[in-house]
């Protein structure tokens, strides 16, 4: 969808550290968590970017051409300025994923990922595996917060894939899980979200860690002055004086 009313459409596909890019946190200078949405096409990662952004399920969407959302956070006690990138469908070929440039900048982009599938769709859980080496092999030197979505969990009626498999699926890939159905809840999608973003926030913030903030409160020894110094060495030195004279 182009255009969804309370919410901030910035840019599609902004180049990372682009004006457009960073205009949120430019504006208040809040922190910056920037979360790219990916999976297969029809998993309902749109219905899921708004519905947690506006709270509202809105059934129809227009195919996806990749918008970028904002909104703020409280994690922690602190507001964090967030980024959502939402994706046009990932398209398989005989030989693997198949992945435009475009999803590649998104998720070069991203400090962390939601992995989407439907468990009424049996080949986007395929996915998963391959979509999240391909997360992995665009941040070769980091391990990025990863939390795979199982969505439609309404529609157990024609179900495909248990989600208790996806969850076994994420435990194996070290990502956090949340069943959810977009359309019949919020809390889980907000969770999901939540999770995430206080992943990056804590990998953002290494030297904050309460160990060394406590270790930066420690007072230091305050180093003598000069003047003190020399009072000192003058007073040990005629201590000496006196005690050789009267011997
Ligand atoms: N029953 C049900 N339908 C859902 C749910 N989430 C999304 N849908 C529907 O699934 C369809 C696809 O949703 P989209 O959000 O457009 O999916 P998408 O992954 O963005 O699709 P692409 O833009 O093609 O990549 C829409 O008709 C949604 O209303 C859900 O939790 N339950």
């Amino acid at each position: 969808m182009r255009l969804i009313q309370n919410m901030c459409t910035i840019a599609e596909y902004p180049a990372p550290g682009s004006a457009a890019a960073d205009y949120c946190l430019g504006a208040a200078g809040r922190r910056l968590v920037k979360i790219a949405v990916v999976g297969a096409s029809g998993v309902g990662k749109t219905a899921l970017v708004v519905r947690f952004l506006t709270k509202r399920f809105i059934g129809d969407y227009e195919r996806n051409a990749g918008n970028l959302y904002t909104r703020q956070v409280q994690i922690e006690g602190e507001t964090l300025a967030i980024q959502v990138q939402d994706t046009p469908g990932v398209q398989v070929h005989e030989n693997g994923l198949s992945c435009n440039e475009q999803l590649n900048r998104c998720i070069r982009w991203a400090d962390a990922v939601v992995i989407v599938f439907s468990i009424t769709d049996h080949k986007s859980y395929e996915l998963i595996g391959q979509l999240h080496q391909h997360v992995q092999k665009l941040h070769p030197s980091t391990r990025l917060p990863v939390v795979v979505v199982a969505n439609k969990a309404d529609l157990l009626h024609i179900k495909q894939v248990d989600p208790q498999l996806g969850l076994q699926l994420a435990g194996m890939l070290g990502c956090s899980f949340y069943e959810v159905s977009v359309s019949e809840n919020y809390n889980d999608v907000y969770n999901a979200f939540h999770v995430l973003c206080k992943e990056v926030s804590h990998k953002q913030q290494p030297s904050s860690t309460p160990e060394k903030r406590r270790t930066s409160l420690i007072p230091r020894p305050k180093s003598p002055n000069m003047q003190d110094l020399k009072r000192r060495f003058k007073q040990a030195l005629s201590a000496k004086v006196r005690t050789v004279t009267s011997v």
